[in-house]
């Protein structure tokens, strides 16, 4: 079964018709890249799916139940997972903390009885850590770790409540371009490897051609554009109102260095 299916879907803000009749599909394992200009649409589409946003109109189904319209927590118990353009750890606490304060939360256990329970979980907590290459780092503060491993262990987090479906808010941003591509190949692998769908915004162009499976073009709140990098590269509407000659040229470049 198709993991997501959103079809219609529409937010109005006033007079802004931020989505205008959104559909797309999602397959489990896919990696959909969400582009477009500032202000086109991407995150209230996101936000929709997330469950931050009610849509006014249009319907989403993962795994075949309704989750349009949910609160955000029903939503993410549905099997719905979620980063941030800012890292969302905790910076006093260790890696491997983090990562159980995640699991606690998943295995339905309040965050105060983490005091008595440093144990709890850390064995589960130091696999995902290894799946993301973080596990010699789990006894170090947050705080000590460079940007681009805070990510990774930002991706552990979201694993730990086992999505069906990941939603990554520019998961690169803030990153050195040599971070960025890497975190795109591991949450890939991860992906593939754990059968997750992963949909994510993203302004960087490398980032996107290089890693997704498929590509959405948002302008203006509708769709002008869905498929693989090669087709959405070579679409003449895609160029002229967003990527433009140069990032044409970005997205070759990253496809060359996908397929070498
Ligand atoms: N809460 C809100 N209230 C009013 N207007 C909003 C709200 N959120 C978004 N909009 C408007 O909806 C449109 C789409 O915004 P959205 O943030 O979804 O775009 P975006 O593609 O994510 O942009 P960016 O790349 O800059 O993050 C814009 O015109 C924006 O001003």
């Amino acid at each position: 079964m198709t993991l997501l299916v959103v079809a219609g879907l529409t937010k109005r803000f006033g007079g802004v018709a931020a989505a205008k009749d959104v559909s797309f599909t999602l397959e489990a394992g896919e990696m959909l890249a969400i582009i477009g200009p500032n202000g086109a649409g991407k995150s209230t589409t996101f936000n929709m799916v997330g469950g931050q946003l009610r849509p006014d109109a249009g319907t989403i189904a993962l795994d075949g139940r309704s989750i349009a319209g949910l609160p955000a927590r029903a939503i993410w118990k549905a099997g719905v997972g979620r980063t941030f353009q800012v890292a969302q750890t905790f910076v006093s606490m260790t890696v491997a903390e983090n990562v159980q304060m995640a699991l606690l939360s998943h295995h339905g256990r309040t965050r105060s009885l983490f005091r008595d329970a440093r144990a709890l979980y850390r064995d589960e907590a130091l696999a995902l850590l290894a799946g993301v290459g973080m596990r010699a780092d789990g006894d170090r503060p947050v705080s000590e770790l460079a940007y681009g491993d805070v990510k990774r262990v930002e991706l552990a987090v979201a694993l730990a409540s086992r999505p069906k479906l990941l939603l990554m808010d520019e998961p690169t941003a803030g990153m050195a371009p040599r971070e960025r591509s890497g975190l795109m190949a591991l949450t890939a692998e991860v992906a593939r490897t754990n059968r997750i769908g992963v949909l994510y915004t993203e302004h960087d162009m490398e980032a996107v051609f290089a890693h997704a499976d498929r590509v959405l073009v948002l302008v203006r709140g509708e769709i002008i554009a869905a498929g693989t990098p090669e087709e959405i590269r070579a679409n003449p509407r895609v160029k002229q109102v967003y990527l433009g000659e140069a990032g044409t040229e970005a997205a070759m470049r990253a496809r060359r260095k996908a397929v070498a």
